[in-house]
């Protein structure tokens, strides 16, 4: 059973890119299927508008629940899955993009302006599981980019997807922290050479040098992904 991916924004342009590379050879193969609606297909009104004044005032705009409801009814199944990007939701991280992966429906909702309407969670979390997340402490213009972030991170997960399973695996056993750095050739770049046990063909010693420089730039760039921090 492929994972379907419904996603639901104003710009589909946005979502040109999961036509290529990775995104796009997994659908030619059939393992997901990826639909982009744009909700302004779903307004009822001649301006096709999908935004208003909040209420309680304050800047910006909020988009309207009518038109998500009538776009998230027009896919919803009992299997679903909404995910709701938002600078107020959960961290979306390795593990959760493993889960987004063995689902069997994912429906993304992309906001703009300063939000959507909150009711649109209210309404849908008794009945299908809706997860609001976000992909980092910054502020984006939107959740569409959040969107196509989430989608490259769990769809590389699904099985078969990966041309080279062993990347995985690898991947998997990363030491708690950042990865090691790479070098191809050539041996040497602009009087710069590749660390010389890389060219030793000693996996051991490899595998230890590998570690060590991982332990190294998690201290130096990510102190926070180290043991007991
Ligand atoms: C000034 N306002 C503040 C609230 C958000 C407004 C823009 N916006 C509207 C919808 C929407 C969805 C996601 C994100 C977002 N930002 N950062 C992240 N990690 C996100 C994620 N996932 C941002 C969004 C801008």
């Amino acid at each position: 059973m492929p994972l379907r991916i419904d996603v639901i924004t104003i710009f589909p342009d946005y979502f040109a890119p999961l036509q290529l590379s990775l995104m796009g050879k997994a659908q030619q193969s059939g393992l997901v299927t990826i639909a982009i609606h744009d909700l302004r297909e779903f307004t009822s009104d001649r301006h096709r508008s999908v935004d208003d004044t909040p209420y309680g005032g304050g800047a910006g705009m909020v988009m309207t629940p009518e038109p998500w409801g009538q776009a998230i009814d027009a896919v919803v199944t009992d299997q679903s899955t909404l995910i709701v990007p938002t600078p107020a939701g959960k961290l979306f991280s390795q593990p959760v993009a493993a889960e987004l992966a063995h689902s069997t429906h994912l429906i993304f909702a992309c906001g703009r302006y300063e939000g959507i309407d909150q009711r649109v969670v209210e309404y849908y979390r008794p009945r299908i599981d809706v997860r609001e997340l976000s992909i980092g402490d910054y502020v984006l213009a939107g959740g569409d980019v959040a969107t196509l972030a989430m989608i490259e991170a769990s769809v590389r997960l699904v099985p078969g997807v990966l041309g080279n399973p062993e990347s995985l695996v690898e991947e998997s056993h990363q030491l708690p922290g950042v990865e090691y750095p790479s070098y191809t050739k050539p041996p040497t770049w602009r009087g710069l050479d590749v660390p010389e046990v890389l060219l030793s063909g000693h996996h051991d010693q490899i595998a230890r040098w590998r570690a060590e420089q991982s332990t190294i730039r998690t201290t130096h760039n990510r102190p926070d992904l180290l043991p007991g921090s």
